[in-house]
């Protein structure tokens, strides 16, 4: 039966010029979800609500059937966690930051940390004001995989790699759940990242969810239509997300692909969109109902 590792009941979290709005989020136990939205969508709030390190207006979060708000200690035990912007003593060599990230952890595995760090090339005596920024982020990696956790919640890990350790990254995350009891949730903005590896999409726009759906559910569902202006009457505008029209004809976003299949008829191709398509018709469509 499939489980949830994370369920999201009814969440809000307002700031004075921001607010996520009644939220209701679950991420599936055994899959990669990618969390997409624009700058400011709400991303980093929400993971941060998540792993209890912002208090929620209202709403409820349970991570691993226990709650957050109740529970933090036991379930931060479980939860390999990579923030935006880990700030780490610069003093200090990787080496003895590890001596004091350890015994938070009773799962820690020191060769299982070691051999990340010979995988992403980090020296244990490197001092970690000596290290680029996508090397830190190297560095919150192989923290964050070395304690056996059961759940990986990363915001945007892949900010600051270059191609080829992003794709290596993705990679591993892949190998990753290999082992089906493993979770991951990681919020990007490089939505190709998301085509390779992510089973789920969860879209945050402006603090609201949009969608949380599996990708294969998501391609059914939405589709690129491309067609000449004169197809747009009222009854087919009404079928798109988003338009956007040009003197030779239109581009639009359906998420309902089935009915602009039948009415349209052959009149108007309909291709698969990316995840990009859809974020930028999905603002578009919104900025154009204010
Ligand atoms: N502590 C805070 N006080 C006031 N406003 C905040 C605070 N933290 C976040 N915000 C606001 O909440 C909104 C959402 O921010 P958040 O960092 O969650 O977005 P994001 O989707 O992660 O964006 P990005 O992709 O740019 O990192 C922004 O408008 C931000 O200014």
């Amino acid at each position: 039966m499939e489980q949830n590792v994370i369920e999201v009941r009814n969440l809000t979290k307002r700031f004075k010029r921001f607010a996520l709005e009644d939220i209701q989020l679950n991420i599936r136990q055994g899959f990669i979800t990618g969390l997409i939205g624009a700058n400011g969508a709400g991303k980093s709030t929400l993971i941060r609500l998540i792993m209890g390190m912002a208090v929620p207006a209202a709403g409820e979060i349970r991570v691993f059937g226990r709650s957050v708000q109740k529970q933090e200690a036991e379930i931060k035990e479980r939860i390999g966690f990579v923030a935006d912007d880990s700030h780490f003593y610069e003093q200090l060599t990787i080496g003895m930051l590890k001596t004091i990230y350890a015994p938070f952890y009773k799962k820690w595995d020191d060769r299982l940390f070691k051999r990340y760090l010979d995988r992403f090339e980090l020296s244990p005596k490197s001092k970690v004001q000596s290290l680029s920024k996508g090397m830190k982020m190297k560095l919150s990696l192989a923290l964050a995989l070395s304690h056996q956790a059961d759940l990986l919640i990363m915001d945007e890990p892949t900010a600051g790699l270059d191609p080829v350790f992003r794709r290596e990254l993705l990679e591993l995350l892949a190998e990753l759940m290999l082992d089906e009891r493993k979770s991951i949730l990681f919020s990007t903005h490089i939505t190709t990242d998301l085509d390779r590896v992510a089973d789920y999409i969860a879209f945050l726009h402006r603090g609201s969810l949009v969608f949380n759906e599996s990708k294969e559910g998501l391609f059914d569902r939405y589709g690129l239509v491309k067609g000449s202006n004169e197809l747009l009457d009222a009854d087919v505008r009404k079928l798109f997300v988003g338009i956007r029209e040009t003197g030779t004809g239109f581009e639009a976003l359906t998420d309902n692909r089935q009915s602009v299949e039948s009415i349209l008829d052959g009149h108007a191709q309909v291709e698969r969109p990316t995840l990009e398509d859809i974020m930028f018709f999905t603002a578009k469509g919104a900025a154009a109902n204010v």
